[in-house]
């Protein structure tokens, strides 16, 4: 008892000492290490925030190791030693989670625990072949992502880009702070307003739904989506209708991008799509930069095919800062903040733990993707 006293606090105190690399079982007293060392191994790639690392800390139920810091991802060298042998991984979206990765970490890999909910970055089908191959004793890896946490934090944050963007708020504080401030005139800064406008929905899921619930206070006349297949049920709560992408373009004032990145999604929003929106159309990006062609999208905003665009997504991130979409007044960009907020993403963070510690223990995760 007094050793896992002491054991927990002294786990408290590694998992934020500003370390890079930090085990927890190193420097515990040697029969706890005993115990621990027959725990479940777990790699951590990031720091993620405190309330995850508590969770897992608390457990008594992992060990874990974990590259600490927050400012650098793991050096792939580096992860692909320190994943050898783990039993399960909590790893976040600048990791590719692929072939070589697996084949790194060996057959004890049988949870795989993202803090996203993009998967974009798990190659699902090498995931699959993990349960093909172990068949024979019915186990796979098992993968947890962090839907639905992050909903809240990433309308509002489309919102705030939208309105950003479409009354062009980056470029009025510029001039207000760079001596472009002259008279008050009639057209300066002119920009497009939400009331009786109709904002489209490219992918209907909890997140269009959350920015459309947002957006309706400010007056909006229309919603429409387009997806795969209509989604009623989504689709009544904001009272949205159905209709083809080409009418989501020619119809759009605000076109709000919601899909996942898929094959089938990759470069979805492209010339074809930019020609056909109004040159008084706005275009927000916060789901997935791969579901844009830049080059196609830089055209559009240069040549005044369309009004502007807010993007928090790009390829690749970070955009380099020399790259031809950062010298567009109508382009606002942000640095992948849409989850930014300290309660979203240490609700992810947790969520990550417990899918993880229920995938250990062989039950079912709060939030699972089906593989
Ligand atoms: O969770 C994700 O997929 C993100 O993009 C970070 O918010």
């Amino acid at each position: 008892m007094w050793c896992g006293r002491v054991a927990l606090r002294r786990l408290q105190r590694i998992a934020v000492a500003p370390l890079n690399s930090l085990s927890i079982t190193g420097g515990l007293p040697g029969a706890v290490q005993r115990e621990m060392s027959s725990l479940p191994r777990v790699y951590i790639t990031r720091q993620i925030p405190p309330e995850g690392l508590k969770i897992l800390s608390e457990s008594g139920q992992v060990q874990f190791d974990l590259w600490d810091s927050d400012d650098v991802p793991v050096p792939r060298k580096e992860l692909l030693q320190k994943v050898k042998g783990v039993d399960a991984l909590v790893c976040v979206l600048t990791e590719k989670i692929d072939a070589e990765l697996l084949d790194a970490a060996g057959p004890n890999l049988r949870v795989l625990s993202t803090m996203s909910v993009g998967f974009d970055h798990l190659s699902l089908e090498e995931l699959k072949k993990s349960i093909l191959l172990q068949l024979c004793v019915c186990v796979g890896i098992r993968v947890g992502y962090t839907p639905d946490v992050l909903t809240d934090s990433v309308a509002e944050l489309t919102v705030a880009l939208l309105l950003s963007t479409s009354r062009r708020l980056i470029e009025a504080t510029h001039e207000a702070k760079t001596g472009g401030w002259g008279t008050w005139r009639t057209l300066w800064l002119c920009g497009y307003e939400l009331a009786n406008s109709t904002v489209g929905i490219l992918g209907l899921g909890r997140i269009g739904v959350a920015i459309a619930e947002r957006l309706k206070p400010f007056k909006v006349k229309k919603f429409i989506y387009t997806d795969v297949a209509p989604r009623p049920e989504l689709a009544s709560l904001i009272d949205a209708e159905y209709v083809s992408m080409d009418e989501l373009a020619s119809q759009s004032d605000f076109l709000t991008v919601c899909c996942a990145l898929t094959p089938e999604t990759k470069d979805i929003c492209n010339k074809d799509l930019f020609s056909k929106m109004k040159n008084t159309s706005i275009f927000i990006n916060t789901s997935r930069g791969g579901v844009v062609h830049q080059e196609d999208l830089y055209e559009a905003l240069s040549s005044g095919q369309i009004a502007g665009a807010g993007l928090d997504v790009t390829v690749p991130e970070p955009l380099p800062i020399s790259h031809p979409l950062f010298t567009l007044n109508n382009c606002v960009i942000l640095p992948h903040i849409a989850s930014a907020s300290y309660s979203t993403r240490n609700a992810m963070s947790a969520l990550a733990a417990n899918n993880l510690l229920l995938g250990l223990k062989g039950q079912p995760m709060i939030k699972e993707l089906k593989l």
